[in-house]
């Protein structure tokens, strides 16, 4: 069954639509503030939009358009939140606190902790039943945690940063579980991780100041970014402008030559995206003899190690920030430093055009 959201929420800035089909599983990704937890919250029903419709197949969850005002409890919707923190049941052991769902859809102790059992060898946690959530560590409670909430049976799962509370060991065995579990099932993940969208999630969708930015299958996405914060979790540059023969034509004019998608052929004037590396930028100071192309004037921003590269953070008019990477005796034979005023030459064979 697919779940379909459509929902305002003007205090917050927000305005987002999506679809998800069955068994999909989405990773929302985007910047601090740019309502992430607002899209989970008006979902899971803990938080009103001013107006908007959602169902889950023929089943309304909201529906806020028009004279008819319908609004679902959030233990009506068949939806589970998971957050960063496990928030379990203290007094109740682990089997419990998982066997809590069916129970209160009427199963018999027997049964519900028969169906415990079962999603605690699923997220493999089957020798922790009698303990206390005081006794477990952190990703053995976030375990715990998917197990409950699985124990329900939700038709959606949504999960807010499950894994940004956990140290750097537990992280990667809660996503194996996910990986598993959330094969085949509908659920929204909001990650800051692009680790977490690449092994989890089938789509991606990139939010920004309450809307959606950009959203696509996950590597098309992460690939080949077409917003300025999905080409800085892909570690790229992005440029933007219309397309031309030999690249694209920036909005202050300048040409960036590259390579085109050989099966796509743009029509011209298309908007297009150039991406490259930082390690296709070289630095240069004053004025570059020959060639103007893909060169432009920036102003240092910050200068940070990025393995045994010096990356160099600038911003450059209408081509917005872009970063290079340089050695550090360049760096050092340079004198860069933030403020200073240099030339990034970008080398066009490293250049991907695409369309925007
Ligand atoms: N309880 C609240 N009351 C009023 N405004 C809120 C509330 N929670 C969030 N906001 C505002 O709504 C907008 C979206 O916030 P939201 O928490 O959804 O963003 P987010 O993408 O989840 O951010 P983060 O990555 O920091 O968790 C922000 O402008 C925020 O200030």
């Amino acid at each position: 069954m697919t779940f379909e959201l459509s929902a305002r929420l003007a205090a917050r800035n927000f305005d987002m639509s999506l679809t998800l089909a069955e068994g999909q599983t989405v990773a929302v990704l985007g910047p601090n503030g740019a309502g992430k937890s607002t899209l989970l919250n008006i979902t899971a029903g803990l938080v009103r939009p001013d107006s908007g419709t959602a169902r889950i197949g023929g089943r309304p969850l909201f529906t806020l358009d028009g004279g008819t005002h319908q609004w679902s409890a959030p233990h009506h919707r068949g939806i589970a939140l998971l957050a960063q923190e496990a928030l379990l049941f203290p007094h109740l052991s682990v089997l419990d606190n998982v066997a809590f769902g069916p129970r209160s859809t009427g199963s018999s102790q027997r049964k519900a902790r028969e169906a415990a059992r079962h999603w605690l060898s699923e997220v493999d946690a089957l020798e922790l039943p009698d303990r206390k959530p005081a006794q477990l560590s952190g990703g053995q409670a976030q375990r715990v945690a998917v197990a409950r909430a699985l124990a329900a049976e939700p038709e959606l799962l949504l999960l807010d940063e499950p894994m940004a509370a956990l140290d750097i060991h537990a992280a990667p065995m809660l996503r194996r579980v996910l990986k598993r579990v959330l094969e085949g099932r509908k659920a929204i993940i909001v990650t800051h991780d692009v680790l977490d969208a690449y092994m989890l999630a089938d789509r991606v969708i990139v939010v920004e100041g309450g809307r959606i930015a950009e959203e696509g299958p996950t590597r098309q996405v992460l690939e080949r970014p077409r917003s300025h914060f999905a080409a800085g979790l892909a570690g790229l540059n992005i440029v933007t402008g219309s397309i031309t023969e030999e690249g694209i034509t920036t909005p202050d004019g300048r040409l960036f030559a590259g390579q085109h998608d050989p099966e796509w052929s743009p029509g011209p004037g298309q908007a297009g995206v150039a991406a490259f590396p930082p390690s296709a930028v070289s630095v240069f100071l004053g004025d570059v003899h020959g060639s103007p192309r893909n060169s432009f004037p920036v102003t240092i921003t910050d200068l940070e190690r990025h393995g045994g590269q010096v990356r160099v953070h600038a911003r450059g008019g209408e081509a917005g920030t872009l970063s290079a990477d340089v050695t550090p005796a360049a760096s050092a034979d340079l004198g860069l430093a933030p403020g200073m005023e240099v030339r990034f030459v970008v080398k066009s064979a490293l250049v991907s055009i695409y369309p925007a």
